[in-house]
């Protein structure tokens, strides 16, 4: 474990040189992990644990298209690929990876197959933490551990498949059986973490849930429609806006702002866009800071995660969240945004 400095702050990294993938395959040699749910992040895990060299299941219903994904995959029925039930049996390590509205809806099976000593993995603190409101409470005598990475499932796998890896955050919520750490950080680095940051899975949760609805998501596609929208009605075109607003972010500066951050990329623009550039940013700050505020305390209060678990556990949730992506999805900014991308170099023979 290294002390890293943060910006003044120490804190606790796992760096994969200090636990190779010998190392967590040593402590995972005797366990059968079994992944349940295959939807985004179920499919990164499972695949970069099974290349891994650990011995790894997949449990998930029959019924469904993701059981045809599995097997498109590479996973065997009634070899790798089971029923959720039968999945859960079979494991010592249960990688908790339905959504999380869907581990609410199945926790009462899963509790019945958490006999002592087996290790409850999730990728969220949100099941834990909002216990009151999931019902989710593990029996005392199971590990309860956590690694979330940091990212999509999609990028777990492709940066994966790259020889890199995804940085997770890692927690422990309960030690029953001493081993917990061990089988945390293995978890962590058979999954195709790059580095483990701890948390516990109060702080994951809320960091999360506010990340996903900030500037990761929510924040950055409303500062996306309302530049758009205002270079739309004095009179740019859509190209003109969608470039100036998106396409020059994603192709030319965000890769330079994650290679060298923020500070480097406002030294190395105009010293005009400098000037602006250095004026604007507080104002803009200051306009979405009551909002962040607002955003943080209805995650920390439990609105937020009560608002997605009623809506995502209704029965036609996934038409209901279809029809409002549908509606993005055909947006004059996205669709300029398509047309665009078409004409990018690399994409003119697709
Ligand atoms: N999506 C991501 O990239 C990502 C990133 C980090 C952490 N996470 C966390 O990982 C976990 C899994 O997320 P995900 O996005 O992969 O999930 P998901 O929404 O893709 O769903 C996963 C699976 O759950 C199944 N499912 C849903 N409801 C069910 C039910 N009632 N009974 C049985 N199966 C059901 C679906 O068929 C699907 O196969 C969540 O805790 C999530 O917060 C996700
Ligand atoms: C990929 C994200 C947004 O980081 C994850 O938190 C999720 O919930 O899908
Ligand atoms: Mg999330
Ligand atoms: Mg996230």
């Amino acid at each position: 474990m290294a002390k890293i400095n943060f910006g003044g702050t120490e804190e606790n990294v796992v760096m994969r040189e200090e636990f190779p993938l010998e190392k967590a395959r040593e402590v995972l040699k005797d366990e059968t992990i079994a992944v349940i749910g295959y939807g985004v992040q179920g499919p990164g895990q499972s695949l970069n644990l099974k290349d891994n060299g650990f011995n790894v299941i997949v449990g998930q219903r029959k019924e469904s298209k993701t059981w045809d994904k599995a097997i498109a995959d590479g996973w065997v029925p009634g070899e790798t690929l089971f029923e959720i039930e039968e999945a859960l049996e079979k494991a010592t390590i249960i990688q908790y990876l339905l959504s999380d509205a869907g581990q609410i809806q199945m926790w009462d099976t899963v509790k019945k197959y958490l006999t002592p000593g087996k290790a409850l993995y999730f990728s969220h603190g949100f099941g834990i933490t909002y216990k009151e409101r999931t019902g989710i409470v593990p029996p005392a005598d199971v590990d309860v551990i956590l690694v979330a990475p940091k990212g999509s499932g999609t990028s777990l796998r492709r940066m994966f498949l790259e020889g890199r890896g995804l940085n997770s955050s890692y927690a422990i919520f309960q030690d029953a059986t001493g081993k917990a750490k061990d089988r945390v950080i293995s978890l962590g680095i058979g999954v195709g973490s790059g580095y483990l940051f701890e948390t516990d899975f109060k702080r994951e949760v809320y960091s999360d849930l506010t990340g996903e609805r900030g500037t990761l998501m929510g924040c950055i596609q409303g500062i996306f429609a309302a530049q758009y929208e205002v270079l739309r009605a004095n009179g740019h075109t859509p190209s003109e806006a969608f470039n100036e607003t998106v396409e020059e972010l994603t192709q030319s500066l965000m890769p330079l702002v994650a290679e060298n951050g923020m500070d480097w990329m406002y030294a190395n623009t105009s010293t005009t866009a400098q000037r602006g550039a250095l004026d604007w940013w507080k104002p803009f700050r200051d306009a979405t800071k009551p909002v962040f505020e607002k955003l943080y305390s209805e995650v920390a209060a439990g609105n937020e995660a009560q608002r997605s678990i009623d809506s995502n556990s209704q029965a036609d949730y996934r038409v209901k969240l279809d029809a409002e992506l549908k509606e993005l999805n055909e947006s004059e900014m996205w669709q300029a945004g398509a047309a665009v991308r078409k004409l990018r170099p690399e994409n003119q023979d697709k």
